[in-house]
């Protein structure tokens, strides 16, 4: 536009300087330019110019039909939309009572929502002079869609159109709990309307005016125009007869010990373990986030059933970089071993001692294993993380609940075992490996084992799902963990990152006490 501007107001002046020179004599100069101005080019130029100065950029209408019935002019409007392949983004439907065809929803970012045209409630009585009034909304949508160019739509416009539409736009970030397929789905208004996403995916919910159906775009996503997504209202609905019965969770008792050991030790507060469902899955409101390099970093919770490989993962990850990640050291009221270190392996105390640190709720999880007490407590999380370490930490899906915190702002990590075939496979494998290398160790497992870990896995994700940031399937051990520590590099690099709205509120709790 410049250089079009540029040379505009060059020839302008080129043409007052030949003017005056032409009444004198016209010099060889001049002449040459005069020639210019002959040209075809010269003669765009000086066009587009006089377009940009009378500031005419929309495109020209045609001129209005003919037929328009007096009594209705007031009524009527006729709006013409140029269109490209992209769809209109507007719903019709036919309306019960009156039996016209009317305008149901209007998509957000799409061509009629730009237009600023075609409103909901809208009655469509022709579209290219075809009349609307004896179609079906079936028939219509390909006369639309097939219509490219100038489309010239007869409407009669709702009354008491909302003005106050862009007050209606949210900046509403929500991290979908679920998955939706809109095409599987047989209650959507408008299936080709429909937003699918991904549990985890991040959305932008921009319009709630609908108290079922939501308008929203994917975060990340090129395309701006919004699409239909259940409200939270609907999906609960949905979920609540849906409902997993929440029984037969296998219980095992993780106490993050280093080394990768961890055994299976009888807990004291099964009926704890049990708790903690909340909310149905839906949607969680989110906020973008990047950390203050004064700040911890974010706790890392490893979550999944008893035997799919959390501490091996972890120990894993420990190796790849020490500097890194750190991990808690437990409490045990056990003997210390002869090449065992006070504060290395474990903090060995009393039982007595112990006892007490329970009372005091000292500890994050506690178990009694064969007459000894193991437990992790709270104070060695905050000793990783003061060490400007990621704190992994493998846990009771329960125990989430509890360092949800803003302080800890936990990333929580779902391993979830693969389809039993290839549990079967994968950990076969492994225990052949194993007996050929007898400098590996690697847990035998049964049948039932496998149909456990599975069920166990099904549980706690329709349990605690909502509270699950990554899912990793290990399947493939190399595979799995690759994936796990590239999608926890992105929690260092990756800006901003999205959390729950609450951890980025900055109103402090408890700032008063009470003298
Ligand atoms: N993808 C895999 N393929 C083959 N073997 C695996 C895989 N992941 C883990 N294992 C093996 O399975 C066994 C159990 O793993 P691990 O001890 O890490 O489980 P866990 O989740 O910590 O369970 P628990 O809490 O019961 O100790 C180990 O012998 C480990 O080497």
């Amino acid at each position: 536009f410049h250089v079009i501007y540029n040379k505009c107001k060059r020839l302008k002046f080129v043409k007052r300087h030949w003017h005056l020179d032409c009444k004198g004599k016209t010099s060889l100069y001049m002449k040459s330019y005069s020639r210019c101005f002959l040209t075809s080019s010269a003669q765009g130029l000086l066009s587009v110019h006089d377009i940009v100065a009378q500031k005419g950029y929309d495109p020209e209408l045609p001129p209005l039909p003919d037929d328009i019935e007096e009594e209705n002019e007031d009524s009527v409007k006729i709006i013409s939309l140029v269109k490209s392949q992209e769809p209109l983004g507007a719903t019709i439907k036919r309306d019960e009572s009156t039996g016209a065809i009317v305008v149901a929803r209007i998509m957000r970012g799409g061509a009629a929502d730009r237009s600023g045209l075609i409103h909901e409630g809208d009655e469509l009585r022709e579209v290219n002079g075809v009349q609307m009034e004896d179609k079906t909304p079936e028939e219509i949508i390909p006369i639309m869609a097939q219509s490219q160019g100038e489309v010239t739509f007869k409407v009669i416009p709702v009354t008491g159109i909302k003005e106050e539409l862009s007050a209606n736009e949210t900046m509403l970030f929500v991290r979908s709990l679920f998955d939706y397929n809109p095409e599987e789905d047989p209650a959507i208004p408008c299936r080709q309307a429909g937003l699918g996403f991904k549990r985890g995916d991040v959305l932008q919910i921009v319009n709630q005016e609908d108290d079922t159906w939501w308008q929203a775009c994917r975060h990340g996503d090129s395309n701006s125009r919004a699409g239909l997504i259940p409200s939270r209202q609907l999906q609960e609905r949905w979920a609540s007869m849906s409902m997993v019965n929440p029984s037969g969770l296998r219980r095992s008792f993780r106490l993050g010990r280093r080394g990768g050991r961890s055994g299976s030790v009888e807990s004291k507060r099964k009926s704890q373990e049990m708790g903690g469902a909340t909310q149905t899955p839906t949607y969680l409101e989110v906020a973008p986030y990047c950390r203050d390099p004064k700040e911890g970093r974010r706790l890392v919770l490893l979550v999944g059933p008893s035997g799919v490989g959390l501490s091996e993962m972890k120990r894993r990850l420990l190796l790849s970089d020490p500097d890194h990640y750190g991990v808690t050291v437990p409490h045990t009221t056990r003997e210390k071993r002869k090449q065992e270190k006070d504060g290395v392996e474990y903090h060995f105390v009393s039982r007595q001692t112990f006892e007490m640190d329970i009372v005091n709720h000292k500890f994050l999880e506690y178990g009694e294993h064969r007459g000894n007490y193991y437990g992790t407590s709270l104070e060695s999380v905050h000793k990783v993380i003061g060490e400007d370490k990621v704190c992994l930490l493998d846990v009771q899906p329960h125990t989430v609940q509890r360092l949800h915190t803003t302080e800890f702002k936990p990333c929580v990590v779902f391993v979830k075992p693969p389809s039993i075939q290839e549990l079967r496979f994968s950990r076969r494998k492994a225990t052949l490996i194993s007996t050929q290398d007898m400098t590996k160790l690697t847990k035998t497992f049964s049948e039932e084992d496998f149909e456990d870990m599975i069920s166990s896995a099904e549980t706690m994700d329709s349990q605690y799902g909502h509270l699950f940031e990554m899912v990793v399937v290990n399947g493939d051990f190399a595979m799995a963990f690759n994936k796990l520590r590239a999608e926890l590099e992105k929690l260092e690099t990756e800006a901003p990152q999205w959390i729950p709205v609450e951890w980025t509120s900055h109103t402090k709790q408890n700032t008063e006490s009470l003298c």
